[in-house]
């Protein structure tokens, strides 16, 4: 693949567990392209989760190698890949994962204090953020105060905050009703093709497949070919 972002090589996962070894993953290669929308696949206790959490540095795999934009991903040390994770990758999780104390302006604001982002620029790129995701009208509400389908918009926005190459969606749409679910996956799809990232969204819903470039499946930690 011409334009690359993520190549995913020989990744296996195994979990002791009570004396038993759990293979999460086995054996797993595929990569992804800049612009590309890859779902992958898989039902409950697939994989899905272990992959993308080794895939965005937030666990490591029992063997093989992940690059993100030509850098190794696994065998990078800790303040690597927390700069890894503020600069390079947004993550999105189905149960949301905003503060709840915090307006949705802060919750997408908070990524940009990390980076030291002055107050003015922050509340401007905040504006745009909750604008493109289509919740500009409800800057000061808190989460609770929102839909799901609302709070994960607030959430996309503070993935993009600080405008990375690669999101991690890990079931964004597990805990909205279909036509919620469908709206958010059309959002991730529509900024995919026009910010040429790269977004792995593990999903196990039929209909949101079809709206990826391309799908990879897993079935009991291997990939289906
Ligand atoms: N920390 C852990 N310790 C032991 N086993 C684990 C751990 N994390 C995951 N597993 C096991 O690894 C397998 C894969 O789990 P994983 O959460 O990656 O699947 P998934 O496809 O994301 O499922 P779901 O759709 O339910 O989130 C499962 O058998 C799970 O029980």
């Amino acid at each position: 693949m011409a334009d690359e972002l993520v190549r995913v090589e020989n990744i296996c996962r195994d979990f002791g567990r009570g004396g038993k070894v759990v293979h999460a993953v086995r054996d797993v290669s595929f990569t992804a392209g800049r612009g590309e929308l890859v779902a992958v696949r898989g039902r409950s206790g697939a994989g899905k989760t272990t992959l993308l959490n080794i895939i965005g540095g937030l666990d490591r795999p029992t063997s093989g190698k992940v690059f993100i934009a030509g850098q190794e991903v696994t065998s990078a040390a800790e303040p690597q890949l927390v700069t890894l994770r503020r600069d390079v990758i947004g993550f999105v999780f189905q149960s949301f994962g905003l503060v709840p104390i915090l307006s949705a302006a802060e919750n997408v604001g908070v990524p940009l204090r990390l980076a030291k982002v002055p107050p003015a620029e922050r509340e401007q790129r905040v504006s745009v953020l909750l604008e493109l995701v289509g919740v500009g009208a409800h800057a000061n509400q808190r989460p609770y105060e929102l839909s799901g389908g609302q709070q994960q918009r607030v959430a996309v926005a503070r993935a993009l905050a600080n405008d990375p190459q690669l999101l991690i969606a890990d079931e964004p749409t597990g805990q909205l009703d279909s036509e919620t679910g469908r709206q958010i996956m059309d959002l991730l799809r529509a900024l995919v093709h026009a910010r040429g990232m790269t977004a792995l969204v593990a999903t196990h819903d039929a209909a949101l497949m079809e709206m990826a470039d391309r799908v990879v499946t897993l079935r009991d930690g291997a990939l289906v070919p």
